[in-house]
């Protein structure tokens, strides 16, 4: 059996799907998370939480409340920790990362910022001691965390934060204080009912000098009675567009005392008596955020498959309409309009996962650089994830998007659960940097780059930047995917030299600096998504030609045709100063025919990713396909199903009918 998903009593049509398949959905599955090992832990977790009954949840999610969603994953948090060593190998971060997707789900949890940020932060900007004291307890989870940077005036311009940290060497104390409404810490997820110490950034000042933004380790709550510790003031900030099983939270500090040694003190120190030694890299406090951003290709890659797992089961299940045959309604996959608002995405996500896997290990790789005093390579994989978080998230959000509306009005019910997976993975769009500011910040590195370019030194051009520097050539479209990277790179190029020319001219017309770049920033921005979605291809391709399994290449190479085609055709204005229109509609009806070769595929591509119906959360994305029985059973557990007259019928709308009557 090819497609591992085949059971008996399955809705017919999506068995018909599955026997369609052409290759083993377990080898695409050790495909997608990086290696055999990984794939079938990844399904041996999942078999033993459904061995746990008490981790499923209590009622649909979508029914309950907020403050029900946050009690049941604090419930399912304490039967979890009564099984994790059985569940899962503690130190290992991908096998916790899908133990918490399986049994919590998407939208938030009291842990929700404790292994994403508050522990990497340790990692990385604790020193040994530090790390003695606190790593091991939030490791085994004695202790609760969260990231405090961003505050209610301030969450991009880190050199504004307002809170600050000020050292006195007579008591070798830090006082935290929040000098002004604005300064209050807002965001961070987990912080305002569940952490009880969090990493607050803070602008540290000593003997009146502000050094900037420094992250202190700080206890939020007291331990037995977790109440807020004198001088503290948190809570939760409210609902939210989603994300509502999370408590993000606010945070002041009323002149709070604080150690010396809470300062985290791996890269900058502060000495008993007020000696300030700086970081080796001006910017390795940020490093936190370079994590979270070197895991979001990847994460946002699992939010744009799920919501494609639901469209394409329920495109596969979902018969509306006739083709030639007028016997029988065809199933709405059948559609070209459907594939090509589906397929395109789901090479996308392919594509964003495999990139997932090379910038966390790049990330993996820098940590242990800087931990031996190399920090060289730090500006390259800020560049290069500050661009990726940047498009990712925005083409996530158009994906999810798509895949909705691909559903009908089903997919506008919360039994399709779309809706929720678009809210959770949209908020990429602005946290761990504004996508706008991120792009700002790749296009300081291209500008850079050309400047090299242009005095001679292209000898000193980063990774990936070679392609700036050479001349434009013929492309031969027959020639493969190649072919279209070579698109993709004399578009970027162009787009990246005129934005910086722009800049450069504008400068040199007697603009300032910063007014000039405001004035190219539009042009920059461009600039930045080209470079980045041809990193994405090229990742992609490079991926895909290492593989050696026959079936499983062959799909994935007809998974690059259309992503290639699709993504070319979507920079048609840019692609036009290269390619002329007779070849663009060329790729148009390559389009086409890859769409088709796709087609027997799609529904093995999407289970490969082994997302389980637990984590799915989705009437319509049943991996059964049993939409229909299902869909009329969850409505009537509505709660509003649960009595006939409702009380406000018999409070406001009969008694106003009554008197209509009169
Ligand atoms: C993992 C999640 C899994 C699932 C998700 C599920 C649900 C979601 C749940 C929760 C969300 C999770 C996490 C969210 C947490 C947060 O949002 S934390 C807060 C994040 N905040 C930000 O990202 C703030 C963004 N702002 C900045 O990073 C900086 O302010 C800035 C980079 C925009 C500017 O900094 P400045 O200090 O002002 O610097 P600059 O003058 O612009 O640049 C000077 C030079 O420094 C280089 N540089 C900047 N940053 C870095 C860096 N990190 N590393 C290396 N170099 C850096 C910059 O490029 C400049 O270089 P030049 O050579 O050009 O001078
Ligand atoms: C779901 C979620 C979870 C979060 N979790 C955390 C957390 O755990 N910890 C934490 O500390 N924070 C967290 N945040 C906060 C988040 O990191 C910030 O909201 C984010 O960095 C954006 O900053 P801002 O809100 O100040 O946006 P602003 O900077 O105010 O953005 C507003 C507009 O101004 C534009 N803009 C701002 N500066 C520039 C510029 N220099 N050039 C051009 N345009 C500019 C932006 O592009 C945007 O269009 C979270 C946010 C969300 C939504």
């Amino acid at each position: 059996m090819l497609n591992k998903s085949i059971m008996d009593g399955d809705n017919p049509d999506l068995t018909e799907e599955r026997m369609k398949g052409a290759f083993d959905t377990d080898k695409m599955a050790a495909v997608i998370y990086g290696s055999e090992k990984f794939a079938i832990r990844r399904r041996e977790i999942t078999e033993s939480i459904s061995r746990i009954p008490q981790l499923a949840d209590s009622k649909p999610f979508s029914f309950m409340t907020r403050e029900e969603k946050i009690s049941e994953s604090c419930r399912k948090l304490s039967v979890l920790s009564e099984h994790w060593n059985q569940l899962i190998d503690t130190n290992n971060e991908e096998e916790a990362l899908h133990l918490y997707r399986e049994v919590l789900g998407l939208e938030g949890h009291a842990f929700s910022l404790h292994e994403t940020m508050f522990i990497p932060s340790l990692v990385a900007q604790a020193n040994d001691e530090q790390q003695e004291k606190w790593l091991g307890r939030a490791k085994r989870r004695e202790i609760i965390g969260c990231y405090a940077q961003t505050e209610m005036g301030h969450g991009t311009n880190l050199r504004a934060l307002e809170t600050t940290a000020t050292y006195y060497p007579s008591t070798q104390e830090f006082i935290l204080h929040t000098p002004t409404e604005t300064a209050l810490k807002w965001w961070p997820g987990a912080l305002g009912k569940s952490s009880n110490y969090a990493v607050v950034v803070a602008d540290l000042v000593i003997r009146d000098t502000h050094y900037g933004a420094h992250p202190f380790m700080v206890q939020l709550r007291d331990e037995k009675t977790h109440n807020p510790l004198p001088g503290i003031t948190v809570g939760d900030i409210g609902p939210k567009m989603a994300f509502n099983g999370a408590d993000n939270g606010f945070l002041g500090f009323n002149q709070y005392k604080l150690p010396r040694d809470h300062m985290l003190m791996r890269h900058s120190r502060v000495e008993e008596n007020g000696t300030y030694t700086k970081p080796p890299h001006a910017k390795i406090g940020y490093s936190s955020m370079v994590k979270v951003r070197s895991r979001m290709a990847m994460d946002q890659g699992l939010f744009m498959v799920s919501a494609l797992v639901i469209a394409v089961r329920y495109s596969a299940v979902r018969r509306q309409g006739f083709l030639d045959d007028k016997s029988r309604e065809v199933k709405v996959l059948d559609y070209q309009t459907q594939q090509h608002r589906l397929f395109p995405s789901i090479a996308r996500a392919y594509a964003f996962i495999f990139c997932g896997f090379e910038t966390i290990q790049l990330y993996d790789q820098l940590l242990i650089d800087v931990k031996n005093g190399d920090t060289s390579g730090m500006s390259d994989l800020h560049a290069l994830t500050s661009g990726l978080k940047s498009v990712v998230t925005h083409q996530t959000g158009e994906g999810i998007e798509q895949a909705r509306m691909a559903c009908g009005g089903h997919g506008y019910s919360m039994a399709s659960y779309i809706s929720e997976i678009y809210g959770v993975a949209i908020g990429g769009c602005t946290y761990e940097g504004e996508n706008m500011v991120m792009l700002l910040q790749l296009a300081r590195y291209l500008v850079k780059s050309v400047e090299l370019v242009k005095t001679g030194k292209s000898k000193e051009l980063g990774p990936m930047m070679n392609y700036l520097a050479e001349p434009d050539t013929q492309i031969d479209l027959t020639s493969g995917p190649e072919a279209y990277v070579k698109v993709f790179q004399h578009a970027a190029r162009r787009q990246v030299w005129k934005a910086t020319d722009k800049f450069h001219q504008l400068m040199e017309s007697g603009q300032s600096r910063d007014i000039a770049w405001n004035n190219s920033a539009v042009e920059l921005t461009r600039a930045s998504r080209l470079h980045t979605r041809l990193y994405i291809m090229e990742t992609f391709i490079r991926r895909v030609s290492s593989i050696s399994d026959v079936s499983i290449k062959k799909v994935l190479i007809d998974l690059v045709n259309v992503h290639v085609n699709y993504e070319v055709l979507d920079i048609g204005t840019y692609a036009l100063e290269h390619v002329s229109s007779t070849q663009l509609d060329s790729i148009r009806s390559q389009l086409y025919s890859s769409l088709d070769t796709l087609r027997p595929n799609a529904v093995s591509l999407i289970d490969s990713f082994q997302i389980s119906d637990m984590q799915l959360r989705s009437v319509l994305g049943r991996r059964d396909g049993h939409v229909y029985t299902n869909l009329f059973e969850w409505a009537k557990a509505s709660p509003l199903n649960q009595t006939h007259v409702l009380p406000s019928v018999n409070q406001y709308l009969k008694p106003m009918m009554d008197k209509a009557k009169l």
